[in-house]
């Protein structure tokens, strides 16, 4: 397993080591010492999500404010996503910046997304499914999110057809008027 930085430090990009052979491959799609040691963080991840999506489907951007913020590993077995993390860290340096990454069942990156961003992803692919673990339990009290589309974003998303939003989505705030990190 190896990081590799982003343009924003905090986040990282995770490559497993695959082992391919005539049968197909394996991978440790987590181990909790290897993360340490590539990373040198040591999150405790307490809950994993899974979620199915068909062709142009963007979730996001979401997070979860203090003192329920989650960290987040994202990871896509079927298909393809352009995965999004955005900064919303008001002391940081890179405060309203974001990155954006393929991962893809072919490539087999995961995205280490710190608390203080919020995240979101579009699928590329006729089907997505797409794992993650969280380092905080779900609390529907703490859930805020912020327009993918928000023009002081101005997020370049790689869309190419309709998109498909949850309702939710579609009334999220600009980052402006959102409640976000310190
Ligand atoms: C996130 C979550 C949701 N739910 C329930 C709540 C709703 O009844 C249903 C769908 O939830 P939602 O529409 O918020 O799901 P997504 O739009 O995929 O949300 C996720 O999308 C982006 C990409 C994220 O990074 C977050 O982890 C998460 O917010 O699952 C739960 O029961 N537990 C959970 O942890």
């Amino acid at each position: 397993m190896k990081a590799i930085d982003t343009a924003i430090p905090d986040v990282k990009i995770i490559e497993p080591a695959v082992f391919a052979d005539d049968r197909g491959f394996f991978f440790e799609s987590f181990s909790q010492i290897k993360f340490e040691a590539a990373t040198g963080l040591s999150p405790t991840f307490v809950q994993d999500n899974h979620s199915r999506s068909g062709k142009g489907v963007l979730r996001g951007l979401h997070y979860q404010l203090p003192p329920r913020a989650q960290a987040k590993l994202v990871r896509v077995v079927i298909g393809e996503v352009y995965d999004v993390a955005v900064d919303i860290r008001r002391s940081s340096p890179t405060f309203g910046q974001w990155v954006g990454v393929l991962l893809s069942e072919a490539n087999k990156r995961q995205l280490w997304i710190p608390e203080g961003f919020a995240h979101g992803f579009l699928t590329l692919s006729d089907r997505v499914e797409f794992l993650y673990k969280t380092t905080d339990y779900y609390a529907p009290e703490s859930d805020r999110g912020i327009r993918w589309d928000d023009p002081t974003l101005a997020i370049d998303w790689k869309t190419a057809g309709p998109l498909t939003f949850s309702d939710k989505d579609q009334r999220q705030p600009l980052l402006a008027d959102a409640e976000i990190f310190d």
